[in-house]
């Protein structure tokens, strides 16, 4: 049973198709990328899933979550609201817009459990709100702070904290990380990939950074005018793309001088082989084209490389 199943979704405006006839699925516990140049219905696909499109902007088709019996698609507010923030969390580009600024940190995580009554009492969700702050990599002293006291980044992590709350069975972010600076932006993408394969929960990740799909997502989707063009594992669609325009993304973007950054671990690779800070496309090594693309059970970041459970003893070079 996947976690999502989005089926025939179609988005439009007055008489203007906007995402057409898009088919999605999110097993549990998987990393799906959605990518796409900017205009191609992205972000209207997540929203249609989250039930926060604008009033004039119509979904029709079927987006079902594991465990909710009805159609996420023309369920009243009521309903979504106990389903958002529970079982499906977000993070979008903004953090600011996302927290309340009159109100200190420690409460907005705490507030999150408390609505869906996930901890029996106050003081336990603010013990586990102070876990979270923990988990973010923030101190336990901006517990008390209130969000324009913190950093762009510190926000984003805040955020993820509070999505990472009720422990969702999918949380979707649309370009986390696109208004941090550089220097956090590794940071907030190690602790998004750490919270989701620490909970299980499954991921949909919007982005048209095609690195960090290589870097974080397991299967990818290529979106393009309203509707999906191509999709497969994302070593597959990143090495052999068959859709010209996936094609055409991928000679325009990063991914080669990514994969040129590549540091070379000589020699045979550990039963889990690190790769350098830096190694953004996790799915080739320098020397041993399909040595990670092959691996099936790659787990975990950290802030100075990613870990790919190699079979033991393989040939790197
Ligand atoms: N409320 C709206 N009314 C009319 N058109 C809209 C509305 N929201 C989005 N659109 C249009 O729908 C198309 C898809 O928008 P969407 O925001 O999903 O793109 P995206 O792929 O997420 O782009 P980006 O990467 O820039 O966020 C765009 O052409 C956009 O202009």
């Amino acid at each position: 049973m996947n976690v999502l199943e989005v089926a025939g979704l179609n988005v439009s405006v007055r008489d203007t198709t906007l995402v057409s006839d898009v088919d999605l699925t999110v097993g549990p516990g998987e990393r799906v990328g959605l990518i796409g140049e900017s205009g191609s219905g992205k972000s209207l696909t997540a929203l249609s899933i989250l039930g926060l499109l604008p009033e004039d902007v119509v979904p029709s088709g079927s987006v079902r979550l594991s465990g909710v019996d009805h159609d996420l698609i023309g369920a009243d507010e009521r309903a979504l609201s106990r389903i958002r923030g529970r079982d499906l969390a977000m993070v979008f580009q903004e953090p600011m817009t996302a927290l309340n600024p009159t109100m200190r940190i420690g409460d907005q995580i705490a507030e999150t459990m408390l609505i869906h009554h996930t901890h029996p009492t106050r003081s336990a969700a603010r013990a586990a709100a102070a876990d979270l702050l923990d988990r973010v990599q923030l101190p336990a002293d901006l517990l008390r702070a209130y969000p324009h006291q913190l950093s762009g980044g510190q926000r984003q992590r805040v955020v993820l904290a509070i999505a990472l709350s009720n422990d969702p069975a999918l949380l979707i972010c649309d370009e986390p990380t696109t208004a941090l600076d550089v220097t956090v932006q590794a940071l907030v993408l190690d602790l998004i990939v750490q919270g989701v394969v620490a909970r299980s929960s499954a991921l949909l990740f919007i982005t048209h950074d095609l690195a960090v799909v290589a870097t974080v997502c397991e299967r990818v989707l290529v979106m393009y005018g309203g509707r999906v063009v191509e999709s497969g594992p994302v070593h597959e669609v990143f090495t052999n793309p068959r859709h010209r325009y996936t094609q055409g993304l991928l000679a325009a973007s990063n991914l080669e001088a990514a994969g040129s950054r590549l540091t070379t671990i000589p020699g045979t690779v550990p039963a889990a082989g690190h790769f350098p800070s830096g190694c953004v496309f996790r799915n080739r090594c320098a020397h041993a084209t399909d040595l990670c693309a092959t691996t099936p059970a790659w787990s975990g970041t950290s802030t100075t490389g990613y870990a790919c459970h190699h079979p033991a003893g393989a040939p790197h070079a």
